[in-house]
């Protein structure tokens, strides 16, 4: 229970709902209890009308008015059934929904380092499959353990009360039956939890699948993919088998114990009867309708234990997640600063800490507010792993990156990453149509802003050649873009900020030369004022550039400008040789 205690808070937040639960259980239950004792008051009716005690009249009246207890009772005990589920099952809906929010806002601040060491279909399963076994302790195990406990006090000394010796022996076979429920649970746990564990892979393996499609497709591997989907499905299938069986047990070990506390309490009940010992057949009856109804609580107790034991594990799934600390986070008193762009790297180094890949080695440089720097050199060289470093998605290893003068670690985290606009290599679209992407940039942003930004990013006349134009839905549910035009839309998002730094992460490798130059020139405008730091595979992108740094193994192997780097033998020129050379032919 120690996990579960992470749930307490929520418990709190609804005691007041969950305390009228609790008083509504309780009255559901004292109604069902009425039934009984009525039963066995018509048994006595009709006995002692067979005697002749009574007339008919009377009887008939008694019997009437009996069942008319009965039937009220039972239409009470409904009601407060139902009020008790709107009570208690809805407080465990309010506490899963709360919960999920919880471990969603925990995932998404999380850094990249998190993401990159769990799989997706894990983080998926958490967040889903682990909170709704939460869920069941929260609601359906609170609510069958109130109904138990409330049971178990009014009837048990109900029972002793009424006939002592038929209780004991009513009651002798039903521990048996929550000891063995138990242990059945116990083995259900264990199989469940590898059930649990093999659809997590599951998820994982279809979602692999399902987003690597093209690449299945185009090498030929469906066969093989089927294999192994139909290899897991086996796996499944075996282990969906081994929990059946268990399951299969259940209820017919119910049914066997039930059955042997109603042959005590006849065998004991007629004996008792026969020496005189209880007055009416109705007391028998009554204890078989007793008998009856414990038998689901006591069932319970054992189904209860798997149900908390099973949300523990899942909790402790949960917590696993929840107590990660995010490794960046703001610092308690950030330095107060109205971001100007200008970015200092101080002998910065950056090693990968999951691989150890060293991908920057002791680089310096400076950007002044306003001036845009492009960054070159061959794939691997740590351009991306650069960028990475100003957003604060990673911090360095050694050495300093300063904002304006202040080490980035002493800025607030969200004003530092509101005053960049970043667009990665690999340009991310949501489901969701271009208008919506675009203005994730930027919430409150006008239609025609919208515009003026894919405008910007030429991307404007692709967008109204589409029928539905800016409200086209993208992705799995809409269209598939081109590479190129992906890019550009992330272009104009990142446009539609108006941030301070604009770092350009290779965004334009997917476009022609023609178009990229268009972009070029209007990012130059949009970007004027702004500090642009531009990594790209392309001379092109440093032609204007105030500054330029070539990048190989993660240290800087040549800096200046275009016409300083042309001066000079190295990858600079040797890049815009082969590159002019290629456009001329
Ligand atoms: N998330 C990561 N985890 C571990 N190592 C990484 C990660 N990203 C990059 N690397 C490694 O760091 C080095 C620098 O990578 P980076 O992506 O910064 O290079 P790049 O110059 O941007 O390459 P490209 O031009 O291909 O985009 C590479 O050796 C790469 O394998």
């Amino acid at each position: 229970m120690k996990e579960l205690r992470h749930v307490n808070k929520y418990f709190r937040k609804y005691w007041k709902k969950l305390f009228i639960g609790t008083l509504i259980t309780i009255i559901a239950r004292v109604f069902q209890l009425v039934m009984p004792s009525y039963v066995s008051n018509i048994i006595e009716v009709v006995e002692k009308y067979g005697q002749g005690l009574i007339a008919k009249g009377p009887a008939q009246q008694d019997l009437l008015l009996y069942i008319g207890i009965i039937f009220g009772a039972a239409l009470l005990s409904g009601l407060f059934t139902f009020l008790m589920r709107q009570t208690i099952i809805n407080v465990s809906r309010y506490i899963e929904f709360d919960l999920k929010n919880e471990v969603f806002d925990h995932y998404q601040k999380l850094d990249l380092n998190f993401y990159k060491s769990n799989r997706t279909g894990d983080l998926m399963n958490r967040i889903s499959e682990d909170v709704s076994q939460v869920r069941m302790y929260a609601g359906p195990a609170l609510m069958y353990g109130i109904q138990t406990v409330t049971l178990f006090v009014c009837l048990i000394p109900l029972m002793f009360i009424k006939a002592p010796t038929m209780a004991f022996y009513a009651l002798l076979p039903l521990p048996v039956l929550s000891v063995l429920i138990y242990w059945i649970s116990r083995v259900i746990h264990k199989r469940s939890t590898r059930v649990q564990a093999f659809l997590s892979n599951l998820s994982t393996f279809a979602q692999e699948s399902f987003s690597g499609i093209s690449v299945i497709k185009a090498y030929v591997m469906e066969s093989q993919t089927n294999a192994q989907a139909s290899d897991l499905a086996q796996e499944g299938r075996d282990k969906s088998m081994d929990l059946a069986k268990v399951n299969a047990w259940f209820f017919p070990m119910m049914i066997l114990l039930i059955g042997v506390s109603n042959i005590f309490v006849i065998y004991v009940g007629g004996m008792q009867y026969f020496r005189g010992e209880i007055s009416s057949l109705g007391t028998i009856l009554e204890f078989i309708i007793y008998v009856n109804m414990l038998t689901w609580p006591v069932a319970i107790v054992g189904w209860l234990t798997s149900i908390v034991q099973r949300a523990e594990a899942s909790q402790k799934r949960i917590n696993e997640f929840l107590k990660q600390k995010p490794e960046i986070e703001s610092p308690e008193q950030p330095e107060p600063l109205e971001i100007e762009g200008g970015v200092v790297f101080d002998q910065v180094s950056f090693v990968y800490p999951d691989t150890g890949i060293k991908a920057l080695d002791n680089v310096s440089f400076e950007v002044a507010p306003g001036e845009t720097l492009t960054i070159l050199g061959k794939t691997g060289s740590g351009k991306s792993t650069l960028l990475d470093l100003i957003a604060r998605l990673y911090d360095t290893s050694t050495g300093e990156i300063r904002i304006d003068g202040v080490p980035i670690t002493n800025l607030d985290l969200e004003a530092l990453r509101a005053a960049i606009g970043a667009v990665p290599q690999d340009a991310f679209l949501f489901s969701d149509t271009i208008e919506n992407n675009i203005r994730f940039g930027k919430e409150d942003a006008h239609f025609d802003e919208i515009q003026a930004v894919a405008r910007q990013a030429v991307v404007h006349d692709n967008i109204a050649g589409f029928a539905k134009e800016y409200q086209t839905v993208l992705g799995e549910r809409g269209i598939t873009l081109s590479g190129g035009q992906k890019q550009r839309i992330s272009i104009a998002r990142a446009l539609i900020k108006d941030p301070v730094i604009y770092l350009f992460d290779d965004c334009l490798s997917a476009v022609d030369t023609e178009t990229e130059e268009a972009i070029l020139g209007n990012l130059r405008q949009a970007s004027r004022n702004k500090t642009t730091i531009i990594v790209s595979h392309r001379v092109s992108s440093a032609l204007h550039a105030d500054k330029v740094i070539v990048l190989e193994n993660g240290r800087i192997i040549q800096r200046g400008n275009h016409e300083k780097l042309m001066a000079e033998d190295g990858y600079y020129k040797d890049l815009y040789i082969n590159q002019l050379s290629g456009k001329e032919s």
